[in-house]
């Protein structure tokens, strides 16, 4: 059985970005720029005031202050919007707002809060150095300047920088789309009746949907599939329309464990199956093409837990993102944990949170891998090492955070 980081490379290995397409700004969030953004502008691309108040000479101003103040002559007024035709020369002042371009002449802005306007005079009670509340063109950026780059997620940030620089469409990596399969007999889909007590509601194929799309993948519910082999022939042979094929179920040991005799059966090259890492040993991970196919273990949070530490990072290389690896942190752990069984990487469900300059890590009471209540109130995953049965109060533990 392989270790997780070695499943993780072999899978990587097996992952590339996918095509790019052209899309409205507005239709971008969350994607993955495909191409650097290099700016076709200064910015600022004027000299403007930071601040409402007065446009001077700031060796106007030298000596001034709240008891012996200068008096300057008020020429005219620049609001924002507006380009400036008015001048400041000499023992001038121009009255200026934020944003507004700064006139010829002045080098400094005087706030409002230190002057008062007297029969055409600004009487300014401050002194205020060359440059003062003053941004001054290109000073952020200059024009021809890479500003994103390729590989970069658009957030709220990135999209209001491009729509500042008038990027109407916007080149990014196609969303993964993904096909969901939950096989098992036992399954009864949301919303339909349970006919016999044997029976249990299909929770991963709704889970899988929800990390997808909030991985930026475009989910397709296939379904639910029991001992239909019509069925679940037509649909694993429609695996090569998806970029991601995944199953839940029936990949573990078990005599009727379908996954792994159709994976043989409908030709998908098995990368690996089982990984030493606990819940989710049984995964299984393959290529049709070159549709990324995986197997994954029935019980919920093994299907969560398989999702987060090798789906997840599918999903963002295909995407391009860079940074697709699950990020790991220390914590400081407020209470002994322990373990029977050390052969596996194990990943606890787990609360991380600040208390004073602390990261404090605590764990669910909740360890098995048909529990999804053991995800409630948690926002980490607890890493324990292979070979290690008890972690102590104070440990500094390895969290991933969820
Ligand atoms: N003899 C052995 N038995 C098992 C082993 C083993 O090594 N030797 N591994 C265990 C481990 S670990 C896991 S994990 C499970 C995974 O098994 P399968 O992937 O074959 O999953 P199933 O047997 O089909 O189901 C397991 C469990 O999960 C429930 N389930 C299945 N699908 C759904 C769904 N869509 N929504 C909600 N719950 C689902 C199912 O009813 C079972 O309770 O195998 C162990 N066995
Ligand atoms: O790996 Mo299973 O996922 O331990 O429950």
């Amino acid at each position: 059985m392989i270790s997780y980081q070695e499943a993780l490379r072999i899978l990587l290995e097996n992952t590339q970005p996918l095509g790019t397409e052209r899309v409205f700004l507005k239709d971008a969030v969350g994607r993955v720029l495909a191409s650097s953004v290099v700016s076709p502008e200064d910015r600022p691309s004027f000299d403007n005031s930071a601040m409402d108040g007065y446009a001077v000479i700031s060796e106007d101003t030298e000596g001034a202050s709240e008891d012996s103040p200068v008096l300057l002559k008020l020429v005219g007024e620049v609001p924002a919007g507006v380009w400036p035709s008015c001048k400041v020369e000499k023992k001038t002042a121009v009255k200026i707002f934020t944003g507004a371009p700064l006139p010829e002449g002045a080098d400094a802005v005087v706030p409002v809060e230190y002057t008062q306007e007297k029969d055409g005079y600004v009487v300014v009670k401050k002194r205020v150095p060359a440059g003062a509340n003053v941004r001054r063109k290109g000073e952020e950026f200059r024009r021809g300047e890479i500003l994103l780059e390729e590989g970069t997620t658009l957030r709220h940030y990135e999209i209001a920088l491009l729509a500042s620089i008038n990027v109407v469409q916007v080149e990014v990596y196609r969303r993964p789309r993904v096909g969901i399969l939950s096989t098992g007999d036992e399954l009864v889909d949301l919303g339909e009746e349970i006919t016999s007590p044997s029976q249990i509601r299909t929770s991963n194929n709704y889970g899988l949907l929800a990390g997808v799309i909030l991985a930026g993948g475009e989910p397709h519910l296939l379904g639910i599939v029991g001992d239909e082999p019509v069925k679940l022939g037509k649909l694993m042979k429609s695996i090569e329309e998806y970029d991601v094929f995944i199953t839940t179920g029936g990949v573990s040991v078990g005599e009727r464990d379908l996954v792994k005799v159709l994976v043989e059966e409908y030709g998908v090259d098995v990368k690996f199956h089982k990984v030493r890492i606990k819940p989710a040993k049984p995964v299984l991970f393959g290529l049709k093409g070159k549709t990324l196919f995986f197997g994954l273990p029935g019980n919920p949070v093994s299907t969560m837990i398989a999702f987060d530490l090798l789906v997840k990072p599918a999903l963002l290389k295909l995407q391009g993102v860079r940074n697709h690896v699950p990020q790991i942190q220390k914590a400081t752990l407020v209470r002994d944990f322990s373990r029977k069984d050390s052969e596996r990487l194990e990943f606890v469900r787990a609360r991380v949170w600040w208390e004073g300059d602390t990261f404090l890590c605590d764990y669910s009471p909740k360890t098995q891998s048909h529990m999804l209540t053991s995800y409630v109130g948690m926002n980490a995953y607890m890493i324990v090492p292979e070979g290690v049965n008890t972690l102590r109060e104070g440990d500094r533990v390895d969290v991933i955070l969820l």
